[in-house]
């Protein structure tokens, strides 16, 4: 084992760049080799919006973006970029349709070929997705039982059938942080994680299913081999290419040839982030709240959970078996739950003039009305939320799913406001308690929730889902787990560490834990939950 002095020395020597792409922003942080992260650099991106469930993106902004981060972080640490070791990225599961030479293709009907990216949350494929279900094919085992809207198979059969023209023209279909790595090393090459979670790739058995393709009308795609959408499986971490190609050192600031690794889906990042600490990874539930919510729980077998993504094998750690569950909509939930509210108006200038995001405003808020974080869950009173504006994505599966709100009042002060916010944080609680409770009764149990995401670094929120879930929650000693994630990648290719295990567990450490409320907090959310699992019941009942 280095010790620390050596570990100081070789810290100084060489540093590491990780790269998260979320829905809104792309962000860049710099590490040394001990993990600890020297700076960030972030850039916002755009997110077309159009009826229809349609959201877009632009790989050349987000390419630009990326780049900008990386700069903005090198230069904000002073760091010579020779002694950048590597770069990994990760980033959302959105659909990158590129053609000849690599030059973006239209994927909807503004025909704005900068838009070459259908969002990961874009639903347009929600027929497609329940065509593809009623077949019922074997490969849908390993995807939860269900193909969702958001993988990337109902995506390409809605290409197919709407925009054939788009879908013959294209030359690579990427899903984003495929693209990121092709984007900075010129190379084909697809992360095991991306293929396996949302393409339908058999990671343990190396190899696409033809059959799958054939039956659900995508036999094109076999046809030709899976030339266009991936021919080349590596794991996460493994180097790419010959690291970056002249053209992308010169965009990014870098040397030619910096170490780039197969990168990662940004909550599996998330989760090599953070699920390395305390005890053995399979104890350990990675929950990346972020504009949307992940669940990460690892088995060393496969563990078939209906309604709950997986069981995808090394698709996060390697050799291990992954199900991955959450919600399409949680920082995005909450957001939709203020804006309805009278007095959103109002906190949203306030937060403003304090440089804080509104809910960020109304934790500080809500935090302050209580003697602690765990007496908060009071100030909901009668409010119960379930938050799901864009669908369950686990445990039932179900994108028609809508959000439910009871016990509103006259109200519209801001004290009601904060009333709501707790409540919608509760509710997103509840939905990760039910989610914990279906895996478990299937065989898969965890003891720990360790938290990353941008709304995961509250400390209120951490305490309100210690106490809705009854788990204690860990925060981790790295402020940005997921960036730190990224970083890993890059280091495994550039042999900073062996493997990816190993950098985990040298790379990540426990901060704090947020230990679950007993007696009377524990009671009041337990008749909480009840009410949430009737009222999202009902709704189900209605529809
Ligand atoms: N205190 C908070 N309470 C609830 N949601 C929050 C809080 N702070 C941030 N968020 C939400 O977290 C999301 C941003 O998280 P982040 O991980 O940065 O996003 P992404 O990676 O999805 O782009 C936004 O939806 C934001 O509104
Ligand atoms: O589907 C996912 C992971 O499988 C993610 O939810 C999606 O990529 C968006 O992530 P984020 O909320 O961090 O932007």
């Amino acid at each position: 084992m280095t010790n620390v002095s050596s570990a100081r020395a070789a810290a100084n020597d060489r540093y590491l760049i990780g790269v998260d792409v979320g829905t809104g922003s792309a962000r860049a942080g710099l590490f040394d080799l001990s993990g600890q992260l020297l700076s960030t650099g972030k850039r916002d991106i755009t997110l077309f919006h159009e009826a229809g469930s349609i959201v877009e993106q632009s790989s050349t902004e987000i390419w630009s973006a990326v780049c900008e981060a990386v700069r903005e972080a090198v230069s904000a640490a002073g760091v010579d970029p020779a002694k950048v070791a590597s770069i990994g990225f990760d980033a959302t599961c959105s659909l990158v349709v590129l053609g000849e030479d690599g030059r973006s293709l239209p994927v909807g009907p503004s025909e704005d070929p900068e838009r070459d990216i259908i969002v990961w949350m874009d639903h347009r494929a929600v027929d497609q997705a329940e065509r593809i279900n009623a077949k019922g094919h074997a490969v849908l085992r390993y995807v939860g039982g269900r193909i969702s809207p958001e993988m990337e198979t109902p995506k390409l059969l809605w290409l197919l059938e709407n925009r054939p023209h788009v879908f013959d023209a294209a030359w690579q279909f990427f899903d984003l942080a495929d693209f990121l790595t092709w984007r900075a090393t010129g190379d084909l090459a697809r992360s095991t994680c991306t293929v396996t979670c949302k393409w339908t790739y058999l990671a343990h058995e190396k190899r696409w299913d033809p059959d799958y393709f054939r039956e659900i009308g995508l036999g094109k795609l076999a046809d030709e081999n899976f030339a266009r959408i991936g021919q080349r499986i590596v794991d996460p971490g493994t180097p790419v290419g010959t690291g970056l190609t002249p053209r992308a050192a010169k965009e990014l600031g870098l040397r030619p040839g910096t170490a780039v690794g197969a990168g990662m889906i940004d909550a599996h990042a998330g989760g090599i982030g953070t699920v390395g600490v305390d005890g053995p990874p399979e104890s350990n539930l990675a929950y990346v709240f972020g504009t949307s919510s992940c669940t990460m729980t690892s088995t060393m077998e496969p563990v078939f959970v209906p309604g709950v993504w997986g069981p995808y094998y090394s698709a996060m750690v390697p050799g291990m078996w992954l199900n991955e569950g959450g919600q399409s909509a949680a920082g995005a939930a909450i957001e939709q739950l203020l804006s309805f509210h009278p007095a959103a108006g109002e906190a949203r200038e306030m937060a403003e003039r304090r440089g804080v995001s509104l809910p960020a405003l109304l934790a500080e808020l809500a935090a302050t009305q209580a003697r602690t974080f765990s007496e908060s869950v009071r100030l909901a009173g009668g409010l119960h939320v379930v938050p799901e504006f864009l669908g369950n994505r686990a445990p039932f599966a179900d994108p028609h799913a809508r959000a439910v709100v009871a016990g509103l009042g006259m109200e519209r002060d801001l004290d009601n406001l904060v009333s709501l916010y707790v409540a919608g944080l509760c509710g997103i609680g509840y939905g990760l308690r039910q989610i914990i409770d279906t895996q478990a009764s299937s065989g898969a149990v965890i003891d720990k929730i360790v938290i990353s995401g941008g709304a995961g670094q509250f400390d209120l929120v951490r305490q309100l889902l210690a106490d809705a879930t009854g788990k204690p929650v860990l925060a981790t000693g790295s402020e940005e787990p997921v960036l730190l994630g990224a970083a890993i990648l890059g280091s495994v290719a550039a042999a900073e560490f062996p493997d990816v295990r190993s950098a985990m567990a040298r790379l990540s450490r426990t901060d704090r834990t947020f230990a679950p409320a007993g007696g009377e907090t524990a009671m009041l959310h337990a008749q909480r939950y009840e009410a949430f699992r009737k009222l999202q019941s009902v709704a189900r009942e209605i529809r």
